[in-house]
């Protein structure tokens, strides 16, 4: 059996009286590549961010490599990465200066890091503006130096939250290579996105979050035969609920051409 890496309990977020997340109950072992998905506001960013030690104020039990992060312990955050959905990036800093202080956070040296840095800029064209300002980046490149940045530490535990946006069809092919890679040689990921085809095609399990609470649980096939369905879109719609893609549509676009 592999090792477990997440081990969560009946956890509760509420914000405002409003329960976010109802009880969820979840066991994540090595080397899993998991679909985490959902409706907008469903709960997958405050999971995240509870499991990061990000956002606090939450009921049940979280363990991450098997230590309960409330017991007040950093260690466990060294092993892992995190793209979030969106960046602060220190836009006045070159990226190298920003790599090399992102990698140090991690316990790297400055010259490691740099080192790293520089060569995991090569392997995607960027090596020309190593030494360049984030802020003159366009959003492709600040996502390839995000990317960077949360595997600079070889974490363990990756959470990446749309991490193909903005990147061009070549970049996605390298991304989903090397997260592909990444996953057969033991590291676990969460993949959290939209982009249904994606998720269908690299997750070894799939999570749906609906309403703070898990709606489904399995592989691609399982979830199919669960809701009588094709595509990942498809299995989405119906396990939400929702059917009127064509109504709203009709609505919006009569709205906009109102007084035409
Ligand atoms: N700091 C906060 N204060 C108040 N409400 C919050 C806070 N963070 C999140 N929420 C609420 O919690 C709910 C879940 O938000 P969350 O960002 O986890 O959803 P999500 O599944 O990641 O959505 P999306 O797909 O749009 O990124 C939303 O209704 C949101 O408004």
């Amino acid at each position: 059996m592999r090792n477990e890496v997440l081990s969560i309990r009946d956890l509760r977020m509420k914000f405002n009286q409003r329960y976010v997340l109802n009880g969820i109950d979840l066991d994540v072992r090595e080397g899993e590549m998991i679909g985490y998905i959902g409706p907008n506001g469903a709960g997958k960013s405050t999971t995240v961010k509870i499991l990061l030690g990000l956002t606090k104020g939450y009921t049940g039990t979280v363990r991450v490599f098997g230590e309960d992060i409330d017991a007040g312990s950093y260690e466990y955050k060294r092993r892992i990465g995190y793209v979030p959905e969106v960046a602060e990036l220190y836009d006045q800093l070159t990226a190298s200066e920003y790599l090399t202080f992102t990698g140090e956070l991690y316990g790297l040296s400055a010259d490691d890091a740099d080192s790293k840095a520089r060569q995991l800029m090569e392997c995607f064209e960027l090596e020309k503006v190593y030494h360049s300002r984030i802020a003159t980046f366009s959003k492709g490149m600040r996502q390839k130096v995000l990317l960077i940045s949360s595997l600079l530490h070889d974490p363990d535990l990756l959470f990446l939250d749309e991490p193909l946006s903005g990147l061009d069809a070549n970049s996605v092919m390298v991304v989903k290579e090397i997260l592909a890679l990444l996953s057969a040689q033991g590291k676990t990921i969460f993949y959290s996105s939209h982009i249904m085809d994606v998720v269908e095609k690299i997750s070894s399990r799939i999570i749906l979050l609906a309403d703070g609470r898990i709606a489904a649980d399995g592989t691609f096939q399982e979830l199919q035969q669960q809701s009588s369905e094709g595509t990942l879109e498809e299995v989405f719609n119906q396990l939400t609920g929702f059917h009127e893609h064509a109504s709203i549509a009709q609505r919006f676009v009569s709205i906009v051409r109102e007084g035409d």
